[in-house]
């Protein structure tokens, strides 16, 4: 098949060289001039503008949009839906919120435009170990581009489905990173409770290893603390400030429109905005407090 990729970053770039790979032909636009002279190198076709890459490609076309999720995403969309003819597809398999790919689908099917959210997870190593992606949206458009997923997949059969109506796709991908958040934050407090126990001396790098095969939390995210561990065993270039780019904010929203529990993750997404204080006024006022009613000690230093 042919498509169009927008946005050459670290998911774009990687997942354009492996269609190529596959024997797709791809067509990428990015704005970094210098990002689309570096795809061209490896097989992909360059375009300079939006409307330059739609020139190049055969109706009905299938344009897929890996830029940052929000304005970027809306005005690549908006800017689509202006130029694209009726029967063409535009999948966003960036981290869009799924609210936002209801609308969008909507107004791009007014003028005969499908579309398709295709939540997609695998970070930078899906080059080479394949993408897991979720699918929402127009069936019939997911049936016509099925064979791209598939060579996006880690195989032709596995690691990628259709889920179900407009949204579905992007919701599917937002519960999977707050389940995301969940896991990490309790690799990460399980590792600094075994850190703390100073007397055992325990080499943490080794304990990942021992887990990672035939234990009950052996894991991907596992693997990759054994590797971050193997890198720099006390984390000492790492400043502990944890940012999130919305998907776990949007599953909490969730939690509360659905009244459906979530303790873990909501706790997750917390500790990360706590990693961002340095003295935490509310941290101040507890000690003031315990000062108030207990005359407990103030450290000032
Ligand atoms: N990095 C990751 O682990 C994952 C990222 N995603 C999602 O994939 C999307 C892309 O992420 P990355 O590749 O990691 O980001 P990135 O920052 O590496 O690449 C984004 C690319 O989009 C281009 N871009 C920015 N604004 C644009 C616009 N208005 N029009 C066209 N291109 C534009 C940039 O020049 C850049 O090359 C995001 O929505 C992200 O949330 C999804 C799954 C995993
Ligand atoms: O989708 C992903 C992984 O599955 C992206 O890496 C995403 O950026 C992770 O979420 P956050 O930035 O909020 O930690």
């Amino acid at each position: 098949m042919e498509l169009g990729m927008i946005g050459l970053g670290r998911m774009g770039g990687n997942m354009a060289q492996r269609l190529i790979k596959s024997g797709h032909r791809v067509v990428g636009f990015d704005p970094s001039t210098e990002r689309v002279k570096e795809m061209v190198r490896l097989g992909v076709i360059g375009a300079a503008s939006i409307s330059e890459l739609i020139d190049k490609l055969v109706s009905p076309r299938a344009i897929w949009c890996m830029v940052p999720s929000g304005q970027p995403t809306e005005d690549t969309v908006h800017e689509l839906g202006g130029l694209l003819s009726p029967g063409d597809t535009i999948i966003d398999g960036g981290n869009s919120n799924y609210k936002d790919s209801i609308r969008r689908a909507g107004n791009l099917a007014e003028k005969g435009i499908s579309f398709l959210d295709a939540g997609t997870s695998g970070g930078i190593w899906g080059l080479d170990e394949g993408y897991s992606l979720m699918v929402g949206g127009d069936a019939d458009a997911y049936r016509r581009i099925e064979p791209v997923f598939r060579s996006l997949a880690p195989s032709s059969e596995k690691g990628v489905g259709y889920v179900g109506p407009s949204g579905a796709g992007h919701f599917v991908k937002m519960v999977h990173n707050g389940i995301e958040y969940g896991l990490m934050e309790a690799y990460a407090e399980g590792f600094e409770l075994l850190r703390a126990k100073a007397d055992f001396n325990l080499d943490l790098t080794q304990i990942a290893g021992i887990w990672r095969y035939g234990s009950v939390v052996r894991s991907w995210l596992l693997d990759l603390v054994e590797l971050a561990l193997k890198e720099d065993p006390g984390l000492k270039n790492i400043r502990a400030f944890v940012e999130d780019s919305g998907e776990g904010k949007w599953t909490v929203q969730e939690s509360l429109d659905l009244d459906v529990p979530l303790p873990v993750i909501v706790a997750a997404l917390q500790v990360r905005f706590r990693s961002r204080q340095d003295q935490p006024f509310g941290n101040k006022l507890l000690v003031a407090l315990r000062n108030k009613f207990g005359g407990h000690r103030i450290k000032t230093e």
